[in-house]
């Protein structure tokens, strides 16, 4: 068995590869990273590092890596006779790995069993985006691509740091994982992996996730970044923060029990695990990782903008969430491209024009008078 994994950063070799590895496949990983791919293909093992309750140390092998970039050719000829193909390149970059995945596909022979493609990124039903855009590229005089290829969504979750420099392929991660895969599109032929849990209703599962630990974990990251602070733990650590953080959680909650029907016990106990996540002492992670991509992170369907939006929708003011989002209009460190243009944005637009711009919420939309006011009041701070 072969999987095919785009994106060789903290999350692939940490999770996904890893799990591909001990379901069996032999991994091939496509990266345009140059120096990572050419330490990968002379390398024959990497280890993975569980710190956190119950340490464990974790070998990967059997693996290839390619460049997809100066290898696509090759690339495209392992998928075609691969079994699965992944990716963690990050939502906005799942546009640039489509056509090589699309051409991978039409290259398969007659007969093989449909490629299984699975978006493993931090967004609502990544792996739609990815099929729309194989389905833009896809030369409909190959066939039919529905025959070829089966696409699921799928909910990642591990908290992967940027590993310390000189740690080689190494990398440490939280001993948590969960990888959650929509069964439905398979037709009763999932692929096995024993680490993942194949659910018929993805859709509760990942705004579960995306709005509890994603949210929690960036409110963290913009309160802890206004307070000074520069660990994640350190910032837990923190009074302040942290009830900042658990107010936030207790908006979202609501609305996941009132629109999904979750137990509110179990939605708690949810919210405790992943508070206990964050202070991970051994998990050497930072705000200004977790932070990173603000304009994506306030974006229309992410972690803010969205739960804060239906709850002003079902006559809520989300007022820990605009706290959160005022933290995050504030992220402003020159090492992240978005926090930098972010702060472009708003220097140079009106306040009712920013506002549109970073959260693409419609003028008429009810959360929308309360998130221009924070918006003005950070251009009138700068
Ligand atoms: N790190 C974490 O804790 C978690 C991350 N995620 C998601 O996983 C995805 C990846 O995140 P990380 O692994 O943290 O990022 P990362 O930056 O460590 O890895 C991304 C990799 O993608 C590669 N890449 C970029 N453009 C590419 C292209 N055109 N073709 C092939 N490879 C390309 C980069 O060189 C890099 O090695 C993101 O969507 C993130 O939201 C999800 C859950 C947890
Ligand atoms: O690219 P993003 O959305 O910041 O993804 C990384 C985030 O995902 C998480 O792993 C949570 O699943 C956090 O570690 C981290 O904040």
């Amino acid at each position: 068995m072969k999987a095919v994994h785009f994106g060789a950063g903290n999350i692939g070799r940490g999770f996904v590869g890893l799990l591909l590895h001990e379901a069996g496949y032999e991994v091939v990983f496509a990266d345009v990273a140059s120096e990572l791919i050419d330490q990968l293909a002379a390398a024959d093992s990497y280890q993975v590092h569980e710190v956190g309750e119950q340490p464990a140390v974790r070998t990967v092998d059997n693996f290839r890596a390619l460049n997809s970039g100066s290898q696509e050719a090759d690339v495209v000829a392992e998928i075609a006779t691969a079994d699965i193909v992944t990716t963690a390149v990050g939502p906005h970059i799942l546009k640039f790995v489509a056509p090589v995945i699309a051409r991978g596909i039409a290259a398969r022979a007659a007969g093989l069993p449909p490629l299984q493609v699975m978006a493993c990124e931090n967004a609502i039903n990544a792996t739609d985006l990815l099929r729309a855009e194989v389905e833009g590229r896809w030369d409909t005089a190959v066939g039919s691509l529905a025959g070829a290829a089966v696409f699921a969504n799928t909910a990642v979750d591990r908290i992967v740091p940027n590993q310390a420099p000189g740690q080689g392929l190494d990398v440490t991660v939280e001993t948590f994982y969960e990888w959650v895969i929509d069964r439905t599109p398979f037709a009763g032929h999932a692929p096995v992996i024993p680490g993942a849990t194949f659910v018929d209703e993805l859709g509760p599962y990942i705004e579960r996730k995306l709005f509890t630990v994603n949210t929690g974990h960036a409110s963290a990251a913009y309160f802890g970044f206004e307070a000074g602070l520069e660990k994640i733990s350190d910032a837990m650590a923190d009074q302040d923060v942290a009830a900042d953080v658990r107010a936030v959680l207790d908006e979202t909650k609501e609305l996941l029990v009132a629109k999904h029907g979750f137990n509110r016990d179990e939605q708690e106990a949810y919210v405790q695990k992943i508070l206990g996540r964050f202070t991970n002492p051994h998990l050497p992670d930072t705000v200004n990782r977790v932070g990173r991509a603000p304009l994506r992170k306030l974006s229309r369907n992410e972690r803010f903008i969205g739960p804060a939006a239906e709850l002003a929708e079902r006559g809520i003011v989300p007022e820990a969430l605009l706290g959160a989002m005022a933290a995050a209009l504030r992220f402003n460190d020159p090492a992240d491209a978005e926090a930098v243009e972010l702060g472009k944005i708003l220097a140079e637009s009106s306040a009712e024009e920013a506002t549109a711009k970073i959260t693409g919420l419609a003028a008429e939309h009810p959360l929308f008078p309360a998130v221009r006011s924070l918006v003005q009041e950070r251009q009138t701070e700068s």
